[in-house]
């Protein structure tokens, strides 16, 4: 092959990988292949300088805006990063600024962790209330640089993002009404981690990473998905009409700081490269503390006048540099895998590693998600593999390696049919990746359903962790979280106390003393725990049944608009279609989660077990809310010209509350703001008997 042929096939590759990446956000190479594959290419371009093009993907920043969005153009462009892998390309980088500037002038730079998220552009400016304070007015993705997609709305629901800046903050940071901010969002892992059980749950196929899952939840068209994912930003960049506000970045990270935004906490302004190459030294075991993902460090030259001189090159700025972190993977061989049921029944493969040291950490197990992962990979039994990590993510195979050193495997890999734990049949269902096991009594099952019930944030029995319900269960202390054989069959060792979630709270002092390593503290600690946790109220003995899609968010609302468990048995064992239509009426809650509550309360052991936990005294009942401090959960038409407020700054108080406006008005609709001259809007709200507030109205409901 040419280099201009071998130039034109990575150019194609890469072009293909980034759309995967950016636009549709499921990206199949992992960034270090990526990279890769760049590097090359930037490689071959610098030989054959007369073979770039201004198309090239060294050449430009990879995204593109996706359909669905408003795109607007950016006060500005917003670039990419040129990278450097080792410290012997950082001191390069920092002998070409310098070599660049005049040798009187000191050059400092300010350190910034290299979050992996999505950069977002977030405008301010004087709202429509005719006030000095400062609002948001428009937040856009990077898209390609040059236009972004307009995500307004969804911005607004991550909370570290200020609505407004009040104009006595403004003065205290130096602020003027109105100015650019730009930063980075990112999904901290806990909400990556819960998303994909979500997701799991729902039988998709997992979101790749934290990243990609954060530009697929900005990138939603419903800005209630986006509210439940807890995304967070952190500013870095304060403009105004394209050009950086004030003449440092360190004093612009104060100023953003002082307005209310997050910054990095570990930003640092230094003096010299050293100083750089020991900050970068220091961040890196920072990685696994962090709970958010970063892939490195940013190292940006201070002054802005500096910067001016410096410019750009192509797609980015020769002022910045990233200096990414080696990712961390490693090479060992896989030895077996283990089937584990989960939950809700679905089996996960999981490969047995031999241990390996990935970023300091020994990895001995990696997830392989499902049948047709083991299909792509063409993994098979002692073959040699790739392994990822990153932050606190389950270990992953990113491929099988072969060549004299690591021969290959030759074992395939079985999907089992019958359920490794209680043999009965495996089933998939249509249009789903996963096999599960739909036995109900599985022990499996009973044992993750036990490990999700006492779960923090789920009824937060502190004590009930993996090895006292492997005791519970009859299995062995000793064997904790992986209470497999290498069949992946428990290891029974004595009769179980407990066989449901009922039987919890007969436990007796007695029972409990009997186990290994439990004296009487632990014993009267973890009754104490269980005690408590009836109190817990309706919304988290729904989320604890585990019913399929009801996470924390739908089971609040469940319990507020129900009030108690035996309205919601009674609305969900109607004919289908009156308990879709009762169960639909909540908020947020869609076919799907309707069918999934009226499918779990069809099944006999589940009501069962509600009866029994009734029985036992658990609280099932919550405060009815209707209306709410906050409009969490509540839609809104406005309609008409209201007296005061315009259309825009209603919205954006309703918003502000947590509410969601709409524009049409549906059985969904919470309420109908009407003003002089409403139309048609009025007349659906009144026949479909949803409730209409006028302006007093509504300001009286935003408190
Ligand atoms: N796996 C794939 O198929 C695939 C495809 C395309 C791109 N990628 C990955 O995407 C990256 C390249 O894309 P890129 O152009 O976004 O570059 P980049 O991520 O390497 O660097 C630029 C970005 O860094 C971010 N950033 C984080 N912290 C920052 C800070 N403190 N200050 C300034 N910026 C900060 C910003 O979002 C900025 O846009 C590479 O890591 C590449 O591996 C992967
Ligand atoms: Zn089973």
């Amino acid at each position: 092959m040419t280099s201009d042929q071998e130039i034109e096939e990575l150019r194609d590759q890469l072009r293909h990988h980034e759309y995967l990446y950016y636009v549709e956000d499921a990206p199949e190479l992992t960034d270090a292949q990526y990279d890769a594959l760049m590097n090359r290419l930037k490689r071959l371009e610098e030989k054959h300088p007369e073979l770039v093009t201004a198309d090239s993907p060294s050449q430009r920043v990879g995204g593109k805006p996706k359909d669905g969005f408003v795109k607007m153009p950016h006060s500005r462009p917003m670039l990419s990063l040129d990278n450097a892998y080792n410290e012997e390309e950082l001191r390069a980088w920092d002998q070409r600024v310098r070599d660049a500037l005049p040798s009187t002038e000191a050059v400092r730079y300010v350190c910034e962790l290299k979050l992996d998220g999505l950069s977002l552009a977030l405008q301010y400016g004087a709202g429509s209330d005719k006030g000095e304070a400062a609002h948001l007015v428009r937040g856009l993705t990077r898209g390609d640089g040059s236009i972004g997609e307009d995500v307004t709305s969804n911005v607004r629901t991550i909370r570290s993002v200020p609505l407004s800046i009040s104009a006595s903050k403004l003065k205290a940071a130096g602020l003027p009404q109105s100015f650019e901010v730009r930063g980075e969002v990112v999904l901290p892992q806990a909400a990556f981690a819960k998303l994909n059980e979500e997701r799991e749950a729902a039988g998709q196929a997992p979101a790749a990473n934290p990243r990609n899952a954060a530009a697929g939840t900005i990138r939603t068209l419903e800005p209630n998905i986006v509210a439940q994912r807890r995304l967070d930003f952190y500013a870095y960049f304060l403009l105004k009409d394209g050009e950086f506000l004030l003449p440092q970045q360190s004093t612009a990270l104060e100023s953003l700081k002082t307005s209310g935004f997050r910054v990095n906490k570990y930003a640092k302004a230094l003096k010299s490269i050293d100083e750089v190459v020991k900050f970068i030294a220091d961040a890196e075991p920072l990685r696994d503390t962090l709970g958010y993902e970063i892939d490195g460090v940013v190292i940006k030259v201070d002054a802005t006048a500096q910067q001016r001189r410096l410019g750009f090159t192509g797609k980015a700025p020769r002022w910045a540099i990233a200096y990414k972190f080696a990712a961390r993977a490693g090479i060992t061989k896989l030895e077996g895998v283990l089937f584990q049921v989960g939950r809700t029944g679905k089996v996960t493969p999981v490969a047995a590693l031999a241990p390996v040291l990935i970023g300091g950490t020994t990895v001995s197990r990696a997830t392989l998600h499902n049948a047709d992962e083991i299909a792509r990979l063409g993994v098979r039994i002692g073959d040699f593999v790739q392994v990822e990590r990153g932050g606190d993510v389950i270990p992953k195979i990113v491929e099988v390696v072969e060549d004299k050193a690591h021969p290959r495997g030759t074992e395939e890999i079985v999907f089992p049919k019958n359920c490794p734990v209680c043999a009965s049949e495996l089933q998939r269902i249509e249009g789903e990746v996963d096999w599960r096991c739909v036995n109900n009594s599985c022990p499996a099952r009973v044992r993750e359903e036990l490990l999700h019930w006492s779960a923090r944030g789920v009824m937060n029995i502190e004590g009930l962790g993996d090895a006292m319900v492997a005791q519970l269960l009859g299995q062995s202390a000793e064997l904790g979280g992986e209470v497999v054989t290498e069949e992946g069959a428990p290891v029974v060792v004595r009769r179980p106390l407990i066989h449901t979630i009922g039987d919890l709270y007969r436990l007796k002092r007695e029972d409990l003393l009997g186990l290994e390593r439990v004296g009487e503290k632990t014993a009267d600690a973890l009754l104490e725990q269980i005690k408590r946790s009836k109190e817990g109220g309706l919304a988290r003995v729904l989320l604890g049944l585990g019913i399929r899609f009801v996470g924390e968010r739908t089971a609040q609302l469940l319990a507020q608009h129900f009030g108690s468990m035996d309205e919601l048995m009674l609305a969900a064992s109607q004919d289908a279609e009156k308990a879709s239509e009762a169960l639909e009426a909540v908020n947020e809650v869609g076919p799907k989660v309707a069918q999934a509550i009226v499918e779990f309360f069809a099944v006999e052991k589940n009501k069962d077990l509600v009866k029994d936990l009734a029985g036992l005294g658990l609280e099932m009942t919550a405060e009815k809310r209707m209306t709410t401090s906050t409009l969490e959960g509540l839609t809104f038409v406005l309609t008409g010209t209201l007296p005061n407020l315009t259309r825009e700054s209603a919205k954006e108080k309703i918003e502000s509350a947590g509410g969601r406006v709409s524009g049409s008005v549906s059985k969904k609709t919470s309420y109908v703001v009407a003003g002089e001259e409403a139309g048609s809007k009025l007349e659906k709200a009144n026949s479909l008997g949803v409730t209409v507030l006028d302006e007093a109205g509504l300001l009286e409901l935003l408190g």
